[in-house]
């Protein structure tokens, strides 16, 4: 029997087309064998009513097994509700929780209102070609833990972590290798469902979050919810993984670190750093010590380790071993030792290149011509004294903060 007011979608052409369609979608997909959800019609009729003067608010039904786009929602005992706004799933509801629907369905319509009316603008959704993204967050201040999930439910989880106090402090899209996969997971490798999550690690794109928040670790667990879905549904239903989860193998889409021992390894592996000597010259240091800090601070340096201290002829003679004999090479010496310098230790993921492109070339009217933000550019004077030095390799890095801070073992 067919409701008049639901669209009934039957093929992945009718999806595509209900895509194009302007406002918001609400579908029901239902399997073949239980047909579409009775029990909320009542509500999408009254919505209907209550949204109906602007034609914003559209609704749908759609069978799972007919639509390419919906297998991974094929073969579930419960309906699935997708809420599709601009062409793209943003949002999703599992089982008749007519109150939750009803919620999301008033925000959402508002919001496309407010967008419509150039109130707002629309927020960033994940591509929808990212069928099967996964996301891996990790919160991380002693603590961290890992979230992987679908796109389709990638805005409201971004939104909920938000909502709960967590700041995003680094962030990368990775596709795993098996190796990799296979490394991270070392301790599973024994479990029957390891294979399961070889596979489910290395199929999609994984976006992993470095998140920070006072008791991080404790607090994402219990944001994420019991380990398996029906245990969620039962014992928090609130939590990410009643509301998102979609597959059910012992360790699925929604992970979190479980330790501060293990955040703090994850997120070495998925963020490795790296150290980088850096130093402002006596000269601009006098001169120009502020600017030159901030630019530090904004290109998102961890400063580990900081001191003024004048440089020895001995160390600066070290520094610049390379250069000796050079013409320039006393003069070098000299400007080096004439004050104090800011000696720090930069913590960054590739933070040699990334100082060193801060920087910019070694000679200011080259920095100027090709890269005008860079350190040189704005505050050296000329190509002696051009402000800033930084190691030029790994290797090298960790020799002279060995030989200006004594020690290489950095927090
Ligand atoms: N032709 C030159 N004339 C005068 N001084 C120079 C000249 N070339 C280099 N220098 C000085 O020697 C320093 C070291 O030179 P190098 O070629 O290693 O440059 P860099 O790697 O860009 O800078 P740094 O090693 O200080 O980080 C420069 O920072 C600059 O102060």
């Amino acid at each position: 029997q067919s409701i008049l007011f639901q669209a009934t979608i039957t093929n992945q052409n009718e999806w595509d087309e209900m895509l194009l369609t302007k406002g918001v979608v609400v579908v029901d997909v239902y399997q073949a064998w239980c047909g579409p959800c009775i029990a909320v019609v009542n509500l999408f009729r009254k919505l209907k009513n209550e949204f109906s003067e602007d034609d914003v608010l559209h609704f749908a039904v759609a069978e799972a097994n007919s639509i390419e786009t919906l297998q991974p929602l094929r073969n579930r005992c419960e309906p699935v509700f997708l809420f599709c706004v601009n062409g793209k799933i943003i949002a999703m509801v599992r089982g008749a929780n007519a109150p939750l629907i009803s919620k999301k369905i008033t925000e959402l319509v508002q919001e496309e209102r407010e967008i419509v009316a150039g109130q707002k603008e629309r927020p960033e959704v994940c591509s929808q070609k990212k069928r099967y993204l996964n996301i891996n967050e990790y919160f991380y201040y002693n603590l961290m833990v890992s979230l992987k999930a679908r796109d389709s439910v990638f805005y409201s989880i971004i939104q909920r972590i938000k909502d709960d106090g967590f700041e995003i402090a680094m962030q990368k899209e990775i596709n795993l290798s098996e190796e990799q996969a296979r490394e991270f997971y070392k301790e599973h490798e024994n479990e029957d469902y390891f294979p399961f999550l070889l596979e489910q690690m290395t199929n999609g794109p994984t976006l992993v979050l470095a998140l920070t928040r006072e008791n991080a670790v404790a607090h994402w667990r219990n944001l994420l919810g019991p380990k398996t879905i029906e245990e969620a549904k039962k014992e928090n239903p609130n939590s990410l993984r009643a509301q998102y989860a979609v597959d059910n193998i012992p360790i699925n889409q929604l992970h979190g670190s479980s330790s501060p021992n293990d955040a703090q390894k994850e997120l070495e592996f998925f963020f490795p750093q790296e150290h980088t000597l850096a130093l402002i010259k006596p000269d601009a240091a006098k001169k120009h010590k502020d600017d030159i800090m901030q630019k530090v601070k904004d290109a998102g340096f961890t400063i580990s380790k900081i001191k003024e201290e004048a440089l020895t002829r001995e160390m600066a003679t070290k520094f610049y071993k390379d250069h000796e004999g050079k013409p320039f090479f006393e003069e070098l010496v000299a400007l080096m030792t004439e004050g104090p310098s800011v000696v720090m230790v930069l913590t960054k993921e590739n933070a040699v290149q990334e100082w060193r492109q801060l920087m910019g070339p070694t000679d200011p009217e080259v920095a100027k011509e090709s890269s005008p933000e860079s350190i040189r550019a704005q505050f050296a004077q000329d190509i002696l004294s051009n402000a800033v030095h930084g190691s030029s390799t790994r290797e090298h890095a960790l020799e002279s903060i060995e030989c200006i801070f004594g020690e290489i073992d950095i927090d």
